[in-house]
């Protein structure tokens, strides 16, 4: 399959101790987003970490564009582009350093990487601030950069971890319909799978991919618009967590109030 596959995950970060991940298992198609949606402690991160292999299960199966990830890490993990919670740019080296220093390290070099970077920063309208370092971007644009980076090698999977966080409304709307544009357009013909973890009903639009994670179990999954039913998706998500909604964050809230606007369609 050449979208994501993980089947039956299952991990513990002590031998003894409680499961974070539980029997974990779905699939994301190329083209498609996918929400990963869970309040804190569900489990989220924790997958991140398994499928960018910074730790490994015991139990189950992780397939990336058709490698199996603890067969063939090196083909698995060339395969995925991530976008980790807490930015990783370099902030006093510039743009396009910060461009060239990733693409090396997915063995682009010379004019292939120049062609790729000029490419990302055109889709960015940042062709003209190249040179500048990262400290003086906003946060909305450095956000936009991880995944621009993220996607230099052209990636079939795109992973990314609350990639709105601490952004203002108008920026976090802006990157989620970014990376829905992705997913649905791609880029020059190639749609990645995209993993868009998340506790933020209102990042969801009616025809996502859902899947609901829950003290590291999955409690439902499916479209969004159907995972609603006749009601709305914040409040099965309510109904099936139990969680509190999370004030002016719009963690949890009724839908249409968040950043986007959009997620009010994801209740009808
Ligand atoms: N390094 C660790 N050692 C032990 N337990 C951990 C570790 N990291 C996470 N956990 C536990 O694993 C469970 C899942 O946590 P995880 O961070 O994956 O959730 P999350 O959904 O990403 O939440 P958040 O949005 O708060 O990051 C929690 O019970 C957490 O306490």
């Amino acid at each position: 399959m050449s979208g994501l596959q993980v089947d039956g995950i299952t991990f513990r970060y002590a031998a003894k101790g409680p499961a974070a991940l539980e029997d974990v298992s779905f699939r994301v198609e190329p083209g498609v987003f996918c929400a990963l949606l869970g309040p804190n402690g569900a489990g989220k991160s924790t997958l991140f970490a398994l499928l960018t292999r910074l730790v490994v299960a015991r139990a189950g199966r992780i397939e990336v564009a058709g490698h199996d990830l603890a067969r063939h890490p090196r083909a698995a993990l060339a395969a995925i582009g991530v976008v980790f919670q807490q930015p990783t740019l370099d902030l006093d080296m510039s743009v396009w350093s910060n461009l060239t220093y990733f693409a090396g390290l997915h063995g682009l070099s010379g004019r292939k990487a120049r062609c790729a970077i000029e490419a990302a920063l055109d889709r960015l309208s940042m062709r003209e601030r190249a040179g500048e370092p990262v400290r003086n971007l906003n946060g909305g644009h450095r956000r936009r950069m991880e995944i621009a980076r993220a996607l230099i090698h052209r990636p079939a999977v795109l992973l990314l971890d609350e990639a709105t966080v601490g952004l203002d409304a108008a920026s976090r709307a802006a990157i989620t319909d970014h990376v829905h544009d992705l997913a649905a357009h791609g880029l020059d013909g190639h749609r990645p799978a995209v993993l868009w973890a998340s506790h933020l009903v209102d990042e969801i639009r009616p025809a996502d991919q859902v899947v609901i994670l829950h003290r590291g179990k999955v409690l439902a999954q499916g479209d969004a618009r159907d995972l609603a039913g006749e009601t709305t998706l914040a409040q099965r998500f309510l109904a099936m967590t139990g969680e509190e909604r999370e004030g002016a964050s719009g963690a949890a809230g009724p839908v249409g109030e968040g950043a986007t606007g959009r997620a009010g369609e994801a209740a009808e």
